[in-house]
């Protein structure tokens, strides 16, 4: 054992799904013989995350994000491999193990429409048994902390996506769960109130070390909070480690970003096999390089180029991100 709050070991989930025939004929066959067809959604995935982390849990539509944090918060049972959180196997669903974590979904509610928030976070604090006095403290500091005092006595059908979310945020963390799971918490948010969650989400995290495991399409969510990002890709894992090591790892081009000291003829211009212009503009150009050949390539060019200035960087996030999401060579 080690001391990670989420243990998982090749990990794996596949769907079986009924094969439905076109046809009245195949359709009734069916029913006596029914076809189904696996779906392999998660294949084999392996990571541990320590207590207090932020992680970002990205890969494009159809990844096999959401199925895994349903493994993990207990929603459904996974094919093979072993999974643990704080000590727990989910798919039992502990009612310890169930006080302890949250999850938190952009595109579901666990709020009661037809009455307000308040009254919803009163029956949530009777279910999970929150002593009064810690759930008032809890309340509080959270209700400051999104500025929601104004929302508690509206019913929830009458708030904004926005509002609502926060109410979602604020009922998810009442009982104080030790793990957050958060699925698209910011999905179809205005861009003031995707900044607004994102601040709250850091602050409630470093005053209660809560940890916490996003998806997210918004890469801003995944760069402002998450230090760590964990990369799926057809269920797969690609890549696990520092945000900012992500580009070095999966981009495998470079990018050489030039100042010239005087106007130079694009047909003047002699670029080594292998580099190739991005973007030019005035004096400025960017030229893309294989990641292996950037230090010869950009010794040759400073001897054949007039110029004033030159930074070797990677490419930016969004761009390798990109790359991957829509299977284009990176
Ligand atoms: N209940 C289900 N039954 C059958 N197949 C499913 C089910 N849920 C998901 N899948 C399939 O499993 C794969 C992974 O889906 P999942 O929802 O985990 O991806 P995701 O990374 O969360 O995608 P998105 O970013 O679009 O939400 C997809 O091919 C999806 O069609």
């Amino acid at each position: 054992m080690n001391d990670s709050h989420i243990q998982v070991r090749n990990l794996s989930k596949t769907y079986r799904v009924p094969v439905r025939p076109e046809g009245l004929r195949a359709s009734v066959g069916s029913l006596f013989h029914p076809t189904y067809d696996d779906i392999p959604a998660v294949k084999g995935i392996s990571f541990d995350v320590h207590a207090g982390e932020v992680v970002g849990f990205i890969g494009p539509n159809g990844a096999g994000k959401t199925t895994t944090l349903k493994m993990l918060s207990g929603l459904i049972h996974p094919t093979s491999g072993e999974l643990t959180v704080l000590g727990f196997e989910p798919w039992k669903r502990d009612a310890k193990y169930l006080k302890r974590i949250s999850i938190v979904m952009g595109n579901k509610s666990q709020m009661l429409w037809d009455i307000p928030p308040m009254d919803s976070f009163r029956v949530l604090g009777e279910i999970y048994n929150v002593p009064a006095g810690q759930f008032k403290q809890t309340l509080d500091e959270i209700i400051e902390l999104l500025d929601m005092q104004e929302l508690l006595t509206k019913p929830v059908r009458n708030l904004s996506l926005g509002e609502r979310m926060k109410c979602e945020l604020a009922a998810s963390l009442l009982y104080r769960p030790a793990v957050l799971f958060l699925d698209e918490p910011t999905l179809g948010l205005d861009v003031s109130m995707q900044l607004r969650l994102r601040k709250f989400l850091a602050d409630y995290n470093r005053r209660s070390g809560v940890t916490v495991i996003l998806t997210s399409h918004y890469m801003a969510d995944v760069t402002a909070l998450c230090p760590r990002v964990i990369l799926i890709h057809n269920g797969s894992l690609m890549f696990d480690g520092e945000l900012s090591s992500l580009a070095r790892d999966l981009a495998p081009y470079k990018l050489l970003r030039l100042t010239l000291l005087e106007v130079t003829s694009m047909e003047s211009l002699k670029l080594p096999e292998g580099a190739e212009i991005t973007e030019r503009e005035g004096l400025g150009l960017s030229i893309r390089v294989p990641r292996a050949d950037a230090p010869d390539i950009t010794a040759n060019l400073l001897q054949t180029l007039p110029v004033s200035d030159l930074t070797v960087e990677d490419p930016p996030i969004e761009a390798v991100i990109d790359r991957v999401y829509t299977g284009g060579s990176l």
